[in-house]
C-alpha cells in the first residue's frame, strides 16, 4: 500500500535509484515506491574549493551522479528511466567537508573533529526527468534541493572512539558515522529531519515531488515542453516570481523553503542570491547553439531550488563541455559522435568487465581487502598467488568499475579497498552475497555465451558444444551430474533467491493462503523469505531429490520450522496439495509444451480461491536486462522469458485468472493468477 499519493503518481515509471547506499534504498523502499537501483560511476572528484557553500557541493555531486545514470541508462541497459534520483549526504564542520573515510586513521581525523560540537548534516537530492522527445534524443529536466540538519557530539573519549573505528561503521558513511546504528551512541542533539543524517531527506523529497506532479511545478513542465528552447529562461525568470507552495505551507524546520535556507547561509557568508521556487530545470539538447544554452548550465539561469546555486561556477569543466558530456545525441554529420562512440565502445567492453569482476571474485580478492584493507598490488599479488603485474592490472580495472577504491599512501604506494558495491555484493558471507551467481556466470553460462551464434542459429542451448555433454534434462544430465556444479549451481539459485526473495515474498497480499508449495523451490531460499513475511503460512519445497538431500547446506541457522523439503519430479509425481503454489524462475527454463504440462499438473491439484505466483523477470517488466536474460536462457536451456500476455494465455488455457503483475523493482517480477 502506498501512503503518500505523491508516490503513488510514479507508479508504472521507471524510477531509478542512482546511489547503492543500502539506507538510502531502505527509506525509499519503505514509501512503498518501486524503483531500480543503478549506482552512479560518478566519482566524487569535484575540487570542494570551487564551491561557496558546502550544500552546493552536495547538490553538484546528486546532480553530476543522476546524470551520469540517466544518460547511461539508454546506452547500457537499453532503456530510458523516467526518473533518476541522486543523492549525496555530506557532513561539514567549522567550514570543513567531510565525506567518507579512507581509512581508520581518516575516520579518527574525523570523529575527533567533531566530538563535543555541533555539525551540519547536508544531503543534496537531484531529481531527474527524462523525457524521450520526437527525435527519439532525451530531454532532462533537473529538479534540486538540499536539506540540512544540525548533529551534535557527546565528548567522546579515546576508547569509545577507537572503539567505534573498530566496529567497522564508518568507513562508508559520510562524516565517519552511522547515526541509524552504533554511531547513535555518540550523537547527543538532532535538530532538524533524522533521515536526512541517515542519508535521504525523504519529507523534503515527497514535497518536491508534490510540486513537480500535483501543484503548478507540473503546469511549468508541461509549459516548458511545449515552448521552443529558447523561450526556456524567459519562462524561468517568470517562474522565479511564483511562491513555492510547499515553501509556504510548511513552517516547521526540515520543511522549511530553500529560499530561507539558502538565504540564511548566504548572509552568514556574506554572499549575494537571487531566490527561486521553481523545481525544474530544463536541460537543452547537444547541437543547439542558442545563446541561452551557455548560461543555463548548470543551474545559472534555470529554475532552481537551490538558489545559491544560482552562483555557482561549474567545478570542472566549462559550461559548454558539460552540456557536450551531459546530452543526447549530436544530429549533425561531423564525424564520429563522441556519445554514440562511447555507447559502442561501452558495448564491446561489456564482456571486459564482466571477466574481470569474475576474476577478481573467483581469486579472492574482494573477501582479501576485506579483512586487510589497504594492500598494495603486489600484497595482494603474494595472497592470492598471482603475479603482481597481472594483479595491478585487475585491481585497477576494479577501481575503474567501481568495486574498488584505492588511494596513495604514505609511503607513496597506491593501496586498494573495496567499495561499498563490493561489500554490499562480493563478499562471500555479506548477507547479499551474489558470489554464487557470479561462479555460474562465469564457469557455466560464460562458455556457453561463447557459441551465442550457434544458439541463434540453431534456436537451442549449447550444452554440448560448450561442455561435450548431450543433454536431454537440463538438470538431470548437466547441473546435477557433478557434485561440484551441482553445488555451485545451488549457490547461484540461493544467492539470487535471497536477493529477489522478499521483494516476491511481499508483492501481493499473501496472509489468506496457509499453505504454500515452492515447485523447484531448491535451497528453500524463497521459501524463509515466505514464511518471514507471513506468520501463518507453511511452505513445502518441492524439488529433484538430488537437491534435497544438498539442502540443508543452504538452511538459515535461526529459523521456524515452517519451511518443509520434499523430494519429487514435478513433471511425474503427485504434487503437495496446498492453497498456493509458487513458480520461481521455473517456467523460464522450459518451452511451452512442458509449460502446459506442469500447469495442467497444477491445475489439477488445485480448488478453487487457490493461486500460482511466479517469478521471472518479464520481458515488458522494464527490465534492462531482461532481453538479455533470455539470450541466456536461449544458451542454457530449452525456455526463454516470456511477457505478462504470454503467462496470462498460458494460465488461461488452465483455469486461471484474475491476473496481476508487480514489477518488484528487484531483478524479478511477480504474477500472480487464480483458480476460477
Ligand atoms: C532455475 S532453478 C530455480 C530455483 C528457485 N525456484 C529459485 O528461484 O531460485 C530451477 C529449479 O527447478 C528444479 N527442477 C528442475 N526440474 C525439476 C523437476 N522435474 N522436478 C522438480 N524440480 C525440478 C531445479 O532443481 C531447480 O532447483
Amino acid at each position: 500500500m502506498v501512503l503518500n499519493p505523491v508516490i503513488s503518481k510514479l507508479a508504472g515509471k521507471l524510477v531509478v535509484l542512482a546511489s547503492a547506499s543500502p539506507r538510502r534504498m531502505e527509506i525509499l523502499r519503505n514509501t512503498g515506491l518501486r524503483f531500480e537501483v543503478v549506482p552512479s560511476w560518478f566519482k566524487e572528484t569535484l575540487d570542494k574549493e570551487k564551491f561557496k557553500a558546502p550544500y552546493e557541493y552536495a547538490v553538484e555531486t546528486a546532480k553530476h551522479k543522476a546524470l551520469e545514470v540517466a544518460k547511461r541508462m539508454p546506452l547500457n541497459h537499453l532503456k530510458t528511466p523516467d526518473v533518476v534520483i541522486g543523492a549525496d549526504t555530506i557532513v561539514a564542520v567549522d567550514g570543513t567537508i567531510l565525506e567518507k573515510p579512507v581509512d581508520k586513521n581518516d575516520a579518527y581525523r574525523m570523529l575527533s573533529r567533531l566530538s563535543g560540537k555541533e555539525h551540519s548534516v547536508y544531503t543534496g537530492v537531484v531529481i531527474v526527468l527524462c523525457h524521450e522527445n520526437e527525435n527519439k534524443s532525451v530531454d532532462y529536466r533537473l529538479i534540486d534541493f538540499y536539506e540540512e540538519t544540525k548533529v551534535k557530539f557527546a565528548d567522546l573519549s579515546e576508547s569509545m572512539l577507537w572503539e567505534y573505528i573498530d566496529s567497522g561503521e564508518p568507513m562508508d558513511k559520510a562524516g565517519g558515522y552511522g547515526i541509524q546504528a552504533l554511531g547513535g551512541m555518540l550523537v547527543e542533539r538532532v535538530h532538524g529531519d533524522f533521515l536526512n543524517v541517515v542519508g535521504f531527506p525523504l519529507n523534503h523529497f515527497c514535497k518536491q515531488l508534490d510540486i513537480v506532479f500535483n501543484t503548478s511545478g507540473l503546469l511549468l513542465s508541461q509549459e516548458i515542453l511545449a515552448h521552443s528552447e529558447t523561450n526556456v529562461s524567459s519562462l524561468a525568470s517568470s517562474r522565479i516570481q511564483q511562491p513555492n507552495p510547499a515553501a509556504m505551507t510548511s513552517p516547521d524546520t526540515s520543511a522549511k523553503s530553500d529560499l530561507l535556507k539558502a538565504s540564511c547561509f548566504h548572509q552568514t557568508h556574506g554572499s549575494q542570491t537571487s531566490p527561486s521556487a521553481s523545481p525544474v530545470h530544463k536541460v537543452k539538447k547537444n547541437g543547439d547553439n542558442s545563446k541561452e544554452d551557455e548560461h543555463t548550465w548548470p543551474l545559472g539561469n534555470s529554475c532552481s531550488t537551490n538558489p545559491a546555486a544560482e552562483n555557482t561556477t561549474a567545478p570542472s569543466l566549462s559550461s559548454r563541455e558539460q552540456l557536450t558530456e551531459v546530452i543526447g545525441t549530436q544530429r549533425e554529420d561531423n564525424g564520429p559522435q563522441k556519445d554514440d562512440l562511447q555507447r559502442i565502445i561501452e558495448l564491446m567492453d561489456g564482456f571486459k568487465a564482466s571477466k574481470a569482476l569474475f576474476t577478481a571474485s573467483r581469486l579472492g580478492v574482494f573477501d582479501l581487502l576485506q579483512s586487510r584493507p589497504e594492500l598494495d598490488a603486489a600484497q595482494v599479488a603474494q595472497e592470492i598467488k598471482a603475479s603482481v603485474k597481472g594483479t595491478q592490472c585487475l585491481l585497477d580495472a576494479c577501481v575503474s568499475l567501481g568495486l574498488l577504491r584505492s588511494r596513495e599512501s604514505s609511503c607513496q604506494k597506491r593501496v586498494y579497498m573495496n567499495a561499498a558495491l563490493a561489500q554490499g555484493f562480493l563478499l562471500s558471507d555479506a548477507p547479499h552475497s551474489l558470489g554464487g551467481y557470479i561462479q555460474h556466470c562465469d564457469q557455466t553460462v560464460w562458455p556457453l555465451f561463447t557459441h551465442l551464434e550457434c544458439a541463434v542459429r540453431d534456436g537451442t542451448h549449447q550444452h554440448e558444444k560448450a561442455f561435450g555433454k548431450k543433454a536431454n534434462d537440463l538438470f538431470q544430465d548437466t547441473l546435477y551430474n557433478n557434485q561440484d556444479i551441482k553445488l555451485r549451481f545451488m549457490s547461484a539459485m540461493h544467492s539470487i533467491a535471497k536477493v529477489t526473495g522478499r521483494a516476491v515474498a511481499t508483492a501481493f497480499d499473501l496472509s489468506r493462503f496457509k499453505t504454500a508449495c515452492d515447485l523447484g523451490g531448491c535451497t528453500g531460499a524463497l521459501a524463509h523469505e515466505l514464511t518471514k513475511a507471513h506468520p501463518e503460512m507453511r511452505v513445502t519445497v518441492f524439488d529433484l531429490p538430488t537437491v534435497v538431500e544438498m539442502s540443508g547446506r543452504f538452511s538459515p541457522q535461526h529459523s521456524e520450522n515452517r519451511v518443509s523439503f520434499l523430494a519429487g519430479d514435478f513433471f511425474e509425481d503427485e504434487l503437495p496439495k496446498a492453497d498456493l503454489y509458487i513458480l520461481a524462475r521455473i517456467l523460464h527454463d522450459w518451452p511451452d509444451e512442458k509449460v502446459h504440462v506442469l500447469l495442467r499438473r497444477i491445475a489439477d491439484s488445485c480448488t478453487s480461491g487457490s493461486a500460482v505466483l511466479i517469478a521471472e523477470t518479464m520481458l515488458d517488466g522494464r527490465k534492462p536486462h531482461a532481453a538479455l536474460q533470455s539470450l541466456n536462457m536461449l544458451v542454457q536451456t530449452e525456455g526463454m522469458e516470456r511477457r505478462e500476455r504470454q503467462f496470462a494465455d498460458l494460465l488461461c488455457q488452465h483455469g486461471f485468472g484474475d491476473v496481476q503483475v508487480v514489477h518488484t523493482g528487484n531483478f524479478l517480477d511477480a504474477l500472480i493468477a487464480f483458480k476460477m
